[in-house]
């Protein structure tokens, strides 16, 4: 009978893009701006709901198509910049021992420029070894993991109960919302991530047979 194995599995973290990684809402309002100056448009610190399009409906109906072409628009999303800290968290993540790192994020349904874009982005400001961990869906509840770390306040799919623990990314759209408990945030790159993904550690199933794990 080997010993009883006190090795925990990897800690695997799902990490979204738009506005995690990339600072799409920054991206946006530039964009529009530039595209459309004259037009009403929504400042961040107004932004509410996932969704801008809708916002800029609610403003006036035909603003939701004229914001929607600027993140259509060629170039868009290579040219997001990067929120702050992203780059250096995701980094210093990958080489943490027993830490599995995804970027998991959902393209538009018009895909002509945003999925290439998006991979572009990845290796331009990561590096291949990033693109490599790319997860796309539009239905992220079907990825397994112990943390999806994600701006979007709502994550819905096809399975009722995901594996991760979804991790409010703050942004501006979502800032003001308040979160009932269990459920976390993260505040900023600047913010707790390192305990969050430790807190998953203890969690994990010891070798769930019994058996042991072979000797190294
Ligand atoms: C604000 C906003 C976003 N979208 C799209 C843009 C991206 O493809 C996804 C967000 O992806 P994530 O992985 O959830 O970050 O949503 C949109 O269609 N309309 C919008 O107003
Ligand atoms: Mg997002």
């Amino acid at each position: 009978m080997g010993t009883p194995a006190r090795r925990a599995r990897p800690v695997r973290v799902l990490v979204d893009m738009d506005c995690v990684l990339a600072d799409f809402e920054a991206g946006l309002l530039r964009g529009f701006l530039q595209r459309f100056p004259g037009e009403p448009h929504v400042p961040l610190e107004e932004r509410r709901g996932f969704y801008a399009h809708e916002q800029y409906r609610a403003l006036r109906p035909d603003l939701a198509d004229k914001v929607t072409t600027v993140f259509e628009a060629p170039g868009f999303f290579l040219d997001l910049e990067p929120i702050p800290g992203a780059l250096e968290a995701m980094r210093e993540m990958s080489d943490m021992q027993d830490t599995q790192v995804f970027i998991c994020t959902s393209p538009l349904m018009k895909y002509d420029h945003c999925v290439a874009e998006k991979y572009r982005w990845v290796e331009k400001h990561l590096g291949p070894q990033f693109v490599e961990r790319i997860i796309m869906t539009r239905d992220k509840t079907v990825i397994s993991g112990d943390l999806l770390i994600d701006d979007k306040e709502v994550i819905q799919g096809q399975e009722e109960t995901p594996s991760w623990e979804h991790i409010l990314f703050t942004c501006c759209h979502n800032q003001h919302l308040a979160l009932p408990p269990p459920r976390r945030r993260l505040r900023s790159w600047s913010d707790n991530w390192r305990e969050i993904i430790d807190s998953k550690r203890g969690a994990l199933p010891l070798d769930p047979d019994g058996l042991g794990l072979p000797q190294q």
